[in-house]
C-alpha cells in the first residue's frame, strides 16, 4: 500500500475546515488524478500525503508509516522518499537550473555531499538527462530567475524525475504550460511512475489530461470526495455536477454536456 486515509479531516490554523471524512487508499505504482473546483481541497490533500500537514482527525499512513508518530529523523527519511511538484516551484531565484534539479536528492545524500552539490554540481549529467526529458537540457547552467513560469515548472518536474521518489505528488504541475507541452510533461511523470514503480498523484484543472493519463480519478468538492472512479467511468454528468456553479478557468475547454443527473453520495470503484 502506498498510502491509506481513514476518516481523515483537516482544519487549517485559522479554523477553516479544508477536508472532511476522507477514506481512500492507493497501491504502490497507482496513478491517480485529483480534480475539482477551486478550493475543493486538492492541495490540502496533497500536503497531507506529503507529510507537510498533520490531519486534524482520522488515520493516515504513507509508505507504510504513520508519519506523525515518527521521530524527527525518521520523518525526514520518509519525506525524502516523497517527491513534490508545485504549481510555482519554491526555487531561490539566483539558483542555477542544474543545482535546482540536483536538489531533488538533497534528502538522500549525506550532509557533506549535499552541501558540496550546492557549490559544485556533483551530477550535472544526471541533471541534464532529467531536463532533456522536458526539452530543457540547453538551460542547464541558466539562472532560475531568467526562466519563464512554464520553464520553471518544467525544472520542478525535472527535479522530481531526478529524485526518483517512491511517491510523486504533483500539484497543478503543468498549469503554466501550453497544451502540447503540458501533455508531454504529464507523459513524463506517467513514464516515471511506470519505470520506477512510483505512485503518482496529480491535481489537475485540465480534466482532459486527467482522463487521458490517469487510470483512476478522484473528484473533490467542498473538502469531500464526490467520486473515486476509473477514468472511463467519469461521465459528463459527473463532471457537470462536480463543477456545478463554477465559472470555467480562463482558456479551459468547456465541460461535455448531456447524460442523466448525478445520484447523491460518493461513487467508488
Ligand atoms: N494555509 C491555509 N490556511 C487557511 N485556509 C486554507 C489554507 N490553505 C487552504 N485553505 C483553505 O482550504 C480550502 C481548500 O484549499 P486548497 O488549496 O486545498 O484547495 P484546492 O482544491 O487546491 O484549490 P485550487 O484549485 O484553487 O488550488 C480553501 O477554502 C482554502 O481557502
Amino acid at each position: 500500500m502506498s498510502f491509506q486515509l481513514e476518516g481523515v479531516g483537516l482544519v487549517h490554523g485559522n479554523g477553516h475546515r479544508a477536508l472532511r471524512g476522507l477514506s481512500l487508499s492507493a497501491r504502490a505504482g497507482e496513478r491517480l488524478a485529483v480534480i475539482g473546483p477551486s478550493g475543493a481541497g486538492k492541495t490540502s490533500l496533497l500536503r497531507l500525503l506529503g507529510c507537510g500537514l498533520r490531519p486534524s482527525e482520522g488515520r493516515l499512513q504513507v509508505l507504510a508509516a504513520s508519519p506523525w508518530q515518527l521521530r524527527p529523523a525518521e520523518l525526514r527519511r520518509l519525506r525524502a522518499r516523497i517527491g513534490s511538484v508545485h504549481q510555482a516551484p519554491p526555487i531561490p531565484p539566483r539558483l542555477r537550473v542544474v543545482t535546482a534539479v540536483l536538489a531533488g536528492r538533497l534528502g538522500q545524500w549525506g550532509l557533506g555531499r549535499a552541501l558540496w552539490s550546492l557549490l559544485h554540481p556533483v551530477d550535472a549529467v544526471g541533471a541534464q538527462q532529467a531536463l532533456a526529458r522536458l526539452d530543457m537540457a540547453d538551460r542547464l547552467f541558466d539562472r532560475c530567475d531568467r526562466l519563464s513560469g512554464g520553464q520553471l515548472q518544467r525544472v520542478g518536474i525535472a527535479r522530481v524525475l531526478y529524485q526518483r521518489p517512491d511517491l510523486i505528488l504533483a500539484d497543478e504541475p503543468v498549469s503554466a504550460l501550453d497544451p502540447t507541452l503540458a501533455d508531454a510533461a504529464v507523459q513524463q511523470l506517467v513514464q516515471q511512475s511506470e519505470t520506477t514503480g512510483a505512485t503518482l498523484v496529480a491535481s489537475l484543472h485540465a480534466v482532459e489530461l486527467a482522463l487521458r493519463w490517469f487510470p483512476r480519478v478522484l473528484g473533490m468538492r467542498g473538502g469531500e470526495l464526490m467520486f473515486d472512479l476509473p477514468a472511463r467511468e467519469v461521465t459528463p454528468a459527473l463532471l457537470q455536477a462536480l463543477y456545478a456553479g463554477e465559472a470555467p478557468a480562463p482558456g479551459a475547454a468547456p465541460l461535455p454536456t448531456a447524460e442523466p443527473p448525478l445520484a447523491a453520495g460518493v461513487m467508488c470503484r
